[in-house]
């Protein structure tokens, strides 16, 4: 998709936590597009997140769920979307084994509502494309070597992972069956300010402030590819714009910790910026029950976007790191606002060490 002509795009799951570093992305990027963001503004999603830009003439809020096919399909009439990048969903792998379903429901059920309204969008404009922002979870879990790539069979392991599965091949299927244009990406761990507090590096940054424990599931040697989240929204642009029609891209950190080594980086970092005594926030290391279905290892082959779209990582872990632990410092009234409500209520009902 070319980029100099203006153009009216929809992100979905903008006040999220990905969503909202690609909507400052493409405001800010492109002046001469107008960047739409579609939010139902559940837990996750905070219009906080987007205050830098929430006056800016090329943007506009609108909350409303991609389940209501009414309200999607009246949006789509309205604004006669050139591309939508999907992001909406829940995200959360804990959450989606107590209740699958409202992950269906968002996932799937969500994406195929899209993906309807797109079919419409596409009559009137050839050059339309619908961009699914998809997770490395699909290819389920990997061995203590080997490296996911786009041709990796989808073997997903938790209700969550089992609908963003579900929701790559509806996509698929709408480009096979009635010729929607779309592409797709599945990315690794993403980490970095405006992160919810229920995912292991934000979790654990504010249980370090707050001196509360921090909960490692089973021995903590499950490993995960840890990426900076506006890394991905620069992959996310060059996909939108020059990934292939019909194509997949995966999209990593080249960046692999296991968690009990990530959490005592977590813990020496954080010592430093308090200035607590070396060793102080290892003891807060608790080791809790197990994730039922726990996927051992994600790790990403990124040599695709890498060598068709000359995509790799800018942000080193320990400038990522730095700059996520700063903002979480700096914004404690944030944290406080989004664990005031469901969050903590969660938190209790799951995991008491
Ligand atoms: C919250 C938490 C997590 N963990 C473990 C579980 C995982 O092995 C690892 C990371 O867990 P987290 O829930 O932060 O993220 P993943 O389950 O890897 O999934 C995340 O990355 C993928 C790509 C997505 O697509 C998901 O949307 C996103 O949530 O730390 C703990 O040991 N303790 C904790 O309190």
């Amino acid at each position: 998709m070319e980029k100099n002509t203006p153009k009216h795009i929809l992100i979905t799951g903008g006040a999220g936590f990905i969503g909202s570093h690609v909507v400052r992305h493409f405001v800010n990027s492109y002046p001469h597009y107008h960047i739409y963001n579609l939010d139902v503004l559940t837990y996750a999603g905070n219009l906080e997140n987007l205050k830098d830009v929430e006056n800016a003439q090329n943007y506009s809020f609108a909350k409303g769920d991609i389940v209501d096919a009414g309200f999607t399909n009246d949006l789509f009439s309205k604004a006669k979307f050139d591309g939508v990048i999907h992001l909406a969903a829940e995200s959360h792998v804990d959450r989606s084994i107590s209740d699958p379903l409202s992950f269906v429901r968002t996932n799937v059920f969500g994406t195929v509502n899209l993906l309807n309204a797109s079919l419409e969008a596409v009559k009137e404009n050839p050059n339309f494309r619908f961009y699914h922002i998809s997770t490395d979870e699909v290819y389920g879990t990997l061995g203590e070597t080997g490296l996911f790539t786009e041709t990796t069979p989808y073997s997903p392991n938790s209700p969550y992972s089992a609908s963003k599965a579900s929701s790559d091949h509806f996509v698929r299927a709408y480009g096979e069956t009635y010729g929607l244009p779309f592409v797709i990406s599945n990315s690794s761990n993403n980490y970095g300010p405006n992160h919810f507090p229920e995912k292991l590096i934000p979790l654990f940054i504010n249980n370090i402030i707050q001196k509360k424990p921090l909960p490692v599931y089973g021995d903590g040697n499950y490993t995960r590819d840890w990426l900076y989240v506006e890394d991905h929204a620069a992959a996310i642009d060059l996909v939108f714009h020059e990934g292939r029609d019909g194509e997949t891209y995966n999209i990593g950190g080249f960046n692999e910790w296991k968690n009990i080594d990530l959490t005592k980086l977590l813990c020496q970092l954080m010592d430093k910026k308090l200035n607590r005594l070396e060793g102080t926030s290892e003891k807060l290391i608790t080791f809790v029950k197990d994730r039922p279905g726990h996927d051992l290892r994600y790790a990403i082959d990124a040599s695709k976007i890498n060598r068709e779209l000359g995509w790799k990582p800018s942000v080193t872990f320990e400038e990522g790191l730095e700059r996520t632990i700063d903002w979480y410092l700096d914004n404690q009234e944030w944290l406080d606002h989004v664990t005031s409500g469901d969050y903590k209520l969660y938190y209790q009902k799951q995991y008491q060490p």
